[in-house]
């Protein structure tokens, strides 16, 4: 479905949206009730990643078909080798076959998993025969992506003697492994990270838990974008957030107000307002604690006709699509000078945005939701629109609820 957005009327202030659940809480949340079902979970995502986790962790034999999911391909992977009597082929979207997983196949394989490739060596689908893992040392790369970091963290506790990981390298995406170390703490797990050694103790049973999985940061990112692009005065209101998160994205706060943006936050809810216009022409970011909100920021700064030069960002290339090449090609499309490189992006300030310009998403939820606040700055058509369902499915309509005209061609 492609959508012709455009933004006819004055920015509304003092509207509310609530988003839902983060699909990174929510796919850790479900792996860990999976291993011990005391554990019960509030505010899940909606989204098609955390209902491709769901499904799968129902799966006893057969496919298990995540489709664009990384978490879910990551984390269940290590499920399922973790789990005695159960045999699945792992596999997802054209795309996912083409983002590694090598790395976390022989950490599982060094701890005593069985597990092969069906087509591509290093690559999905997998064939998986669960297996009681008896080993309780391992070491990997870290800087490739934090998800296979989480996913040995996640199954840790079920191992019989716990797990000790050795992170080797740079390690990337950090907050991401702090969720998971925080969310086995709340389920009563003992944990350990110092310097590149992460300790997991084994746990028979758990309490009965509830975690309360906080909203999604970076769908959050896409409303800071709107804001930091509308007049002074403009007023978000987004729940259910809090300020001491778990989520990396929740820099946000930080970051906008280089673009004016400020945030306040009350009982269950953030207020984000734009009190003033950026002053700085150029801002300078390292997004590899937060690779999720490249995108955002690449596209608030065109908007406000800002230059920018993120760094950090060498897992973009394997994430939903290579996304440094994707946003190089739509920014340029919209009038930008872009130059990128192995691990950043740097656009020059640009004044003029050229309108009427439709931009391809390549299956990347993320690249429809970054470039959709531009309609407040001129019309655009978003192809393929409804990819937003991966981590935020009522995205089109929470935009309808700001004002957002959308036209379907
Ligand atoms: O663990 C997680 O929930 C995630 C980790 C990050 O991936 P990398 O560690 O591959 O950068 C992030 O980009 C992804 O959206 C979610
Ligand atoms: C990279 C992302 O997701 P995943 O790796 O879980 O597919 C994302 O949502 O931006």
């Amino acid at each position: 479905m492609k959508l012709q957005l455009s933004y006819p009327k004055k920015p509304l202030i003092n509207k509310a949206i609530k988003i839902t659940g983060s699909k990174s809480e929510t796919n850790r949340s479900l792996l860990l009730q999976a291993l011990f079902p005391n554990v019960n979970i509030e505010n899940l995502s909606n989204s098609d990643d955390g209902a491709v986790m769901q499904k799968g962790l129902k799966t006893v034999s057969g496919e298990v078909d995540i489709h664009h999911a990384g978490t879910a391909m990551r984390f269940l992977t290590a499920y399922f080798a973790s789990q005695e009597g159960k045999k699945v082929v792992l596999t997802g979207s054209k795309r996912m076959q083409e983002r590694p997983i090598k790395v976390l196949v022989e950490a599982l394989r060094e701890l005593g998993a069985e597990i092969d490739y069906v087509k591509e060596r290093g690559y999905p689908p997998i064939k998986i025969t669960g297996k009681k893992l008896d080993k309780s040392k391992v070491s990997l790369p870290a800087n490739i992506s934090s998800q296979y970091i989480s996913a040995l963290l996640l199954i840790a506790p079920s191992l019989e003697n716990g797990l000790e990981v050795e992170l080797v390298g740079k390690i990337t995406s950090v907050p991401y492994i702090k969720m998971t170390l925080a969310l086995l703490e709340q389920i009563g797990v003992n944990t350990q990270f110092e310097g590149n050694t992460i300790k997991i103790d084994t746990k028979n049973q758990v309490e009965k838990t509830t975690l309360v999985v906080e909203s999604d940061w970076s769908s959050a990112s896409y409303f800071y974008s709107i804001v930091a692009l509308c007049e002074v005065g403009t007023e978000i209101k987004l729940s259910s957030y809090k300020e001491n998160s778990l989520q990396g994205d929740s820099v946000l706060e930080e970051i906008y107000r280089d673009f004016g943006v400020e945030t306040s936050f009350s009982a269950n809810e953030i207020t984000i307002v734009k009190t003033a216009h950026p002053q700085l022409p150029t801002i300078t970011y390292d997004l590899s604690n937060a690779p999720d909100i490249a995108q955002t920021m690449a596209v608030t700064c065109l908007g406000l006709g800002m230059g920018c030069h993120l760094t950090g960002l060498h897992t973009l290339p394997i994430k939903e699509t290579d996304r440094l090449a994707a946003l190089k090609t739509e920014l340029t499309k919209l009038g930008a000078k872009v130059a990128t490189d192995a691990e950043s992006i740097t656009i020059k300030p640009t004044k003029a945005i050229t309108s009427g310009v439709a931009i391809d998403t390549y299956h990347d939820h993320r690249m429809a939701m970054a470039f959709a606040p531009l309609a407040l700055r001129t019309t655009l058509v978003i192809n393929d629109a409804m990819v937003v369902s991966k981590s935020y499915p009522d995205y089109w309509k929470d935009l309808g609820i700001l004002g957002f005209v959308e036209e379907e061609l």
